[in-house]
């Protein structure tokens, strides 16, 4: 059953995020519960997780800048020149404030769920790979490989999605969070371990 918390949490977005976004938030939320499901996450803070992942989207570049600076949330050089990426930090920082989350691994899952990090917890991968594989996500190659892959092979389908990534990046002129490099060595390191074991 669908707890009173996100359910109003779910309203919450939909009076706040644009439609599109609300729809893919949405998506994001039910999926991340399916792989929790998979994966023995608890599904209640899957979909709290992915209820608020973009909840720090509500605001303009220069406005997460001031927004970080305001409240003492550390932003780093590339952050600085890519301020959409504070989005995540933003958004655990606004789900903790506001809406009064408290639990470290759901604010971690939020922070995190567009670079993602070395070793992350389980649901801190479910929320990265629902972000990227909702239904209504559209045009990623080899997606409907990916979506099987997020339920058979975690860790395997994390280094795709971060390969897929880095690629669409690099064609991109922007400045990109050497996080995602980080995260895709420590996977492609670790999935060739459980390879060979
Ligand atoms: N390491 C990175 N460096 C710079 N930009 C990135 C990086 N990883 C993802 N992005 C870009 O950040 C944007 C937001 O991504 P994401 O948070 O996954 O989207 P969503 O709004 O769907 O949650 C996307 O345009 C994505 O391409």
């Amino acid at each position: 059953m669908i707890s009173r918390q996100v359910e109003e949490l779910q309203e919450a977005m939909e009076g706040t995020l644009g439609k599109g976004r609300f729809h893919h938030t949405v998506g994001v939320a039910y999926t991340a519960a399916a792989l929790a499901m998979v994966y023995e996450v608890d599904i209640e803070n899957a979909l709290i997780a992915g209820m608020l992942h973009d909840c720090g989207k509500l605001m303009s570049s220069q406005e997460m800048g001031s927004f970080c600076a305001e409240h003492s949330i550390e932003m780093n050089e590339i952050e600085k020149k890519n301020p959409g990426l504070l989005h995540g930090k933003i958004g655990a920082y606004i789900a903790k404030e506001k809406y009064g989350v408290k639990n470290e691994d759901v604010l971690n899952a939020i922070t995190y769920h567009t670079t993602g990090r070395p070793a992350m917890s389980a649901l801190e991968k479910i929320v990265f790979i629902a972000d990227y594989i909702e239904p209504n996500r559209e045009e990623i190659p080899d997606l409907a490989q990916i979506r099987k892959l997020s339920f058979e092979k975690i860790d395997k389908c994390l280094r795709k999605i971060l390969k897929n990534t880095l690629s669409y990046l690099n064609t991109k002129n922007l400045a990109i969070d050497p996080m995602t490099q980080k995260t895709y060595e420590y996977y492609k390191k670790r999935v060739k371990k459980e390879e060979i074991e």
